[in-house]
């Protein structure tokens, strides 16, 4: 088929029987040859499109599933289009109805991969397999969280793991299988534990020694006897009808192991597309593997180096045996519509990408497209700096912004005061304070939580407002008290009054006033404020004050790599952490395009349309080699 006949072919399909607006014809002949070819593409064929960074997936995939809702003619069965989360299916529901032109018939299912196995499978078969309690009319599962408090939910310790694992009790609830290395893990807070590993553990196998030394039985509590309780203890749950989240795949495996429920499900949905299949877990490939082997069509549209969900037991290696299992035949989407060429070209090198990819945006910033700076102690140096690049180049700030790896890190660029304003805490508060912006008002905040700190001798973190313990009952009644104390010192005009007034001059009228109020609220939580002397800073008292606003790198978003998968920015600075401790977040494992760490790197690289900066600390003269010879150009202070 010629271009001119596919466009034509797809405009006759989707425009058959209603109006087809002239913006929606402008967007099918804007699609590209591979984009018109896959949408095209055999629906009886399972297909992977392995679609670059920018290549217009969703559109692409709204376009596709549009079209052969239209050609679709049964109305008992129908397609089942599913993404991983409800952001997603929303956008995806919306380019289905926009080239679809009418509501999308009942038959067909568009939303999240967990509401799909619940829904249709889990939550539907599940009582064959567990025999739920007769006396319950609703025979679907529970679903208990794996944070559920046991504590305030004592019904949990009918489902305690009945195994000795020192100083710890595991509950069904926080039991979940990881089908990559096929083990059970328990999920506790943040941290989650391979139970084969808790096992072998010196600890745990010095216990267990102990008890069968006293009990004089040498073979007992061996690894088999844990793997026999953990399934005793999950099916108890099931039998009961409660559920993890995680939990639904299995039982959903468990149902679709059954032929007549898995060809019900194969002959109600023949045809199933999945959106960012790299974030498929181990668990949800084994549910289509049956699916498939069923009769069922697979359409997988993605791109493996932007899979950076292991947490969720999603892994590349897997998906790739999965497709040659099945005989996926595999399509590309090789043009990148968000990015200049040098970042394509950066992005696709440290991706480790064998393919060549087209970026179609035009440049803004020379040679700077792809650049880096080092910083010496303070990461905020880095964010001048780009910042300087943002004024250069005529980038909005709001467009722009910086990414870290972990939460930690973005809290504490996020919200702690910078040294500048650590001068004159107490002013700086009061003239933030005023300023009534949520980044303004959180470092008012922390400056004089920062300055209490000082005078009072307790110990907090800068990006919890220096909360303690030791002063305060809880971080929300801390934060209050603060408010408090800001709120009165604000009131007061001679406090607020800046024009004309040296800061020594500001610190004799009001230092007194300063401390009364302070020790006033703080006796309101029952803490005296030691005897204080409040003196002008050093080298300060002949200064005129000044009006101080935050700098604009403060103004800036910073946000973590993981949430902005998807996104797109025109310039992106991204923050290594000072040392190789930040593992996933250090510049050089960004490098490693076979690990996690490198797949990181490389969702971070590919979200800027005109300017990718790397924050590094400090280079040896081989790192800034390095860097140089993959494309980063290095940022001077007097660049450009
Ligand atoms: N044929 C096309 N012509 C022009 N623009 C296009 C075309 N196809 C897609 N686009 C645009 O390209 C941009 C990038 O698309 P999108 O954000 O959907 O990429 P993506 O494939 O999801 O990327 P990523 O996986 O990196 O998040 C969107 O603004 C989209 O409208």
């Amino acid at each position: 088929m010629t271009r001119d006949e596919k466009i034509e072919e797809l405009t006759e399909v989707l425009s058959a029987g209603k109006v087809f607006t002239q913006q929606a014809k402008e967007r099918i002949e804007e699609k590209t040859d591979e984009q018109l070819d896959y949408i095209l593409s055999p629906i009886d064929q399972c297909i992977y499109l392995e679609a670059c960074a920018g290549s217009g997936k969703t559109e692409v995939l709204g376009l596709k599933a549009a079209y052969e809702i239209c050609r679709w003619i049964s109305r008992q069965t129908g397609i089942a289009v599913l993404t991983f989360t409800n952001e997603a299916t929303a956008t995806i529901a919306d380019r289905v109805s926009s080239f679809y032109g009418k509501p999308v018939p009942s038959n067909h299912f568009i939303g999240t991969f967990s509401s799909f196995v619940h829904g249709h499978i889990a939550q539907r078969f599940g009582y064959k397999f567990y025999d739920i309690p007769g006396d319950r009319t609703d025979k679907s599962f529970r679903i208990i969280d794996s944070d559920t408090n046991p504590y305030g939910n004592q019904w949990l310790n009918n489902y305690r793991l009945e195994f000795p694992f020192p100083k710890q009790t595991i509950y069904a609830s926080q039991l979940y299988y990881k089908g990559s290395c096929k083990d059970w893990f328990v999920s506790q807070g943040e941290s989650t534990k391979s139970l084969t590993e808790m096992y072998n553990s010196v600890e745990c196998q010095q216990y267990i020694a102990e008890i069968r030394r006293r009990k004089n039985a040498p073979y007992l509590f061996q690894l088999n006897y844990l793997k026999d309780q953990i399934k005793e203890c999950k099916l108890k749950f099931w039998h009961d009808g409660f559920a993890n989240f995680d939990d639904m795949n299995l039982i959903a495996h468990r149902c679709l192991r059954d032929e007549i429920i898995c060809h019900f499900i194969a002959k109600k949905f023949p045809v199933i597309m999945i959106d960012e299949c790299q974030d498929l877990s181990a668990n949800e490939l084994n549910i289509l593997s049956l699916l498939i082997t069923a009769g069922v069509t697979v359409h997988y549209i993605g791109d493996l180096h932007q899979a950076i969900y292991s947490f969720k037991d999603s892994c590349p290696a897997l998906f790739l045996d999965h497709l040659t299992t099945h005989h996926f035949e595999t399509m590309h989407l090789s043009q990148n519509f968000r990015s200049t060429q040098k970042i394509v070209d950066f992005s696709r090198k440290m991706g480790g990408i064998d393919y060549s990819i087209s970026g179609s945006v035009e440049s803004k910033c020379g040679n700077y497209d792809c650049c880096y700076v080092e910083y010496d102690d303070d990461e905020k140096d880095a964010i001048m700096a780009f910042t300087d690049m943002l004024n250069r180049f005529d980038i909005p700030i709001n467009d722009a912004v910086v990414l870290v790896r972990t939460q930690t890190a973005k809290q504490k660029l996020s919200h702690g005061p910078s040294n500048d304003h650590k001068t004159h805490p107490i002013i700086n508060a009061i003239q933030l304070w005023q300023q009534n912006e949520p980044v303004a008002r959180q470092t008012a905040l922390s400056l004089l939580a920062y300055q209490l700190q000082r005078w009072m001798g307790f110990h907090g973190k800068s990006n919890n407002y220096y909360y303690s313990d030791e002063v305060c009952p809880n971080v929300v009644s801390w934060r209050l008290l603060l408010r408090n104390i800001l709120v009165e010192l604000c009131s007061d005009p001679v406090m607020t009054t800046v024009d004309e007034l040296t800061y020594g001059s500001w610190y004799s009228k009001n230092k007194e006033r300063v401390i009364s109020v302070i020790a006033h609220h703080l006796n309101t939580i029952g803490q005296d404020l030691p005897v204080i002397t409040i003196r002008t800073p050093k080298g300060t008292a002949k200064q005129p004050m000044v009006q101080i606003v935050l700098p604009e790198e403060e103004q800036l978003c910073v946000e973590t790599i993981h949430s902005v998968k998807g996104g797109t920015f025109d310039a992106v600075l991204l923050l290594s952490s000072p040392d190789a401790r930040g593992k996933t977040g250090f510049w050089e494992n960004w490098l490693k395009s076979d690990d996690e760490s490198g797949r990181i790197g490389y969702v971070a690289c590919t979200r800027p349309r005109y300017l990718l900066c790397w924050g590094v600390g400090n280079l040896s003269d081989d790192q800034r080699r390095k860097l140089e010879e993959l494309g980063l150009a290095k940022l001077n202070n007097d660049t450009p």
